[in-house]
């Protein structure tokens, strides 16, 4: 195996000779070609990871999964989405989970290779290993659903404290990859880190100060940094870690795009919430007085050009609803509103009409193209229900007045089906009076 890899990666003599004497002391030992490799595994499954969630979302993806013979697509973008999703979907959290899972299978994955090809001392395979399974742990926390900036914090810490510098002296410092993997790992702790400003200054200093660090360290102890062995590997080294720069920050801008799109729906969504709220009576769940007058208005305005059109508006309040206040207290008040005002809704609703409160114990109803049957029908199914379904004191009673054929304006038009409810009031309650028809032709006369 040992032989194997070094044929494969052309450790011989010419090699060496790249990479000078040896500045450290002690036999030139191919360290840095395992963690060559983990970055070529890492940025492997990361490009196939990224790549199969882009076909999925774009629905590139969808082309392979229709043919069952081409379900690779499916198959990774369900391990990727395993890997990726947990308890809590966020984009925020699917961004962390990616990028400290990455993390983590880069440690593992060199650690073994150089533990399998012999290639570094056991200090950096212990070291990796621990660094590994400290974030493999994070990312285990983050798939449960838990607090992901601290998860963040402390593996962004790990990153740039521990895995960059050991990558740093390991893979020929200055003139090797570290810089680049320290502006992308910066750049993600920015992105992620949604923290105060002094903590985000204080990031950045670290991001600043380890990077100075390791230069002034190249600079003045060379003999601590591992050279490359061949310029093929400090080739694909470079190779390697744009690559998986690139991927990195594939996950992060996708992920910031993720986050936009569902902080936006979350707006729409919350402004619809408020917009109805504000067309709804909070006590009864029915429209509103403003909003029943607007939708009524506008069915006025709508009919206003067509002769002997059908409709009706009906105004309904409830019987000695004082006394029910006086005698059961408001609760049980506010009780029969809230069960008038459903069993209202269904009837309306079942005959393509619309109720609203009007306020206190009046409701109203519009009924569009709806002729006297039809009106009567409402009203008797509402009484129905109402005797039917006593409440703990007895039934809901109710009277109401009805005003047909709609007027130039709401306005009018409620007066007449007030004058009808007055009607029916007077008539001693618990009825509804039907008599307030329009006159022929009562539009243009109004207009005269
Ligand atoms: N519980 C409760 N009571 C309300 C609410 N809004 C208005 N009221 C009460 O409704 C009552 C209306 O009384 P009135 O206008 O005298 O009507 P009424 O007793 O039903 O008499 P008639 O309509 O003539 O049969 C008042 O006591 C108001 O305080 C509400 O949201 N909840």
């Amino acid at each position: 195996m040992e032989c194997a890899l070094r044929r494969v990666l052309r450790l011989d003599e010419q090699s060496v000779r790249y990479a000078g004497p040896r500045r450290r002391g002690g036999p030139l030992r191919e360290r840095v070609v395992g963690t060559r490799i983990l970055r070529m595994i890492t940025a492997a499954m990361l490009v196939v990871g990224t790549a199969s969630h882009i076909g999925t979302s774009t629905g590139v993806g969808r082309f392979f999964m229709t043919d069952p013979d081409k379900n690779l697509v499916h198959t990774l973008t369900r391990y990727w989405r395993w890997l990726l999703e947990g308890n809590v979907e966020s984009p925020e959290q699917r961004m962390n989970r990616g990028f400290v899972f990455f993390a983590a299978v880069g440690c593992f994955g060199g650690a073994l290779l150089n533990y399998l090809a012999n290639l570094t001392d056991t200090f950096f395979i212990v070291v990796v290993t621990i660094i590994g399974a400290g974030l493999l742990s994070i990312w285990a926390y983050l798939r449960r659903g838990h607090y992901a900036r601290q998860s963040a914090k402390v593996s962004c810490c790990l990153i740039a404290i521990a895995l960059l510098p050991l990558n740093w002296i390991y893979n020929q410092g200055m003139d090797g990859p570290s810089l680049l993997l320290f502006l992308v790992v910066a750049g993600y702790a920015f992105c992620v880190l949604l923290v105060a400003p002094w903590q985000r200054l204080l990031i950045a200093l670290l991001f600043l100060a380890v990077p100075y660090l390791l230069l002034w360290l190249d600079y003045r102890s060379p003999g601590w940094i591992d050279p490359y062995p061949s310029r093929a590997a400090h080739a694909i080294d470079a190779a390697m870690t744009y690559t998986l720069s690139i991927g990195l920050l594939l996950v992060m801008v996708g992920g910031f795009f993720r986050r936009f799109e569902s902080e936006q729906r979350l707006i729409n969504e919350y402004a619809e919430k408020l917009r109805e709220a504000g067309r709804r009576d909070s006590l009864t769940g029915l429209f509103n007085h403003g909003s029943f007058y607007a939708i009524a208005d506008a069915y006025c305005r709508q009919t206003e050009a067509e002769r002997g059109v059908e409709g009706a508006l009906i105004l309904y309040d409830l019987d000695y609803f004082k006394d029910i206040n006086d005698t059961y207290g408001h609760v049980y008040g506010d009780t029969t509103l809230k069960f008038f005002s459903r069993v209202l809704r269904n009837v309306v609703r079942a005959h393509g009409g619309t109720a609203g409160r009007c306020g206190g114990e009046e409701f109203a109803v519009l009924l569009p193209g709806a002729d006297q049957a039809k009106v009567e029908k409402v009203d008797e199914l509402l009484r129905e229900a109402c005797e039917k379904q006593p409440l703990e004191h007895g039934p809901v009673r109710f009277s109401g007045g009805v005003a047909f054929e709609p007027a130039d304006s709401i306005e009018i038009w409620m007066e007449r089906a007030d004058h009808a409810l007055y009607a029916a009031k007077c008539r001693g309650r618990n009825t509804t009076v039907f008599r307030y028809r329009a006159p022929p032709n009562h539009r243009q006369s109004q207009q005269q």
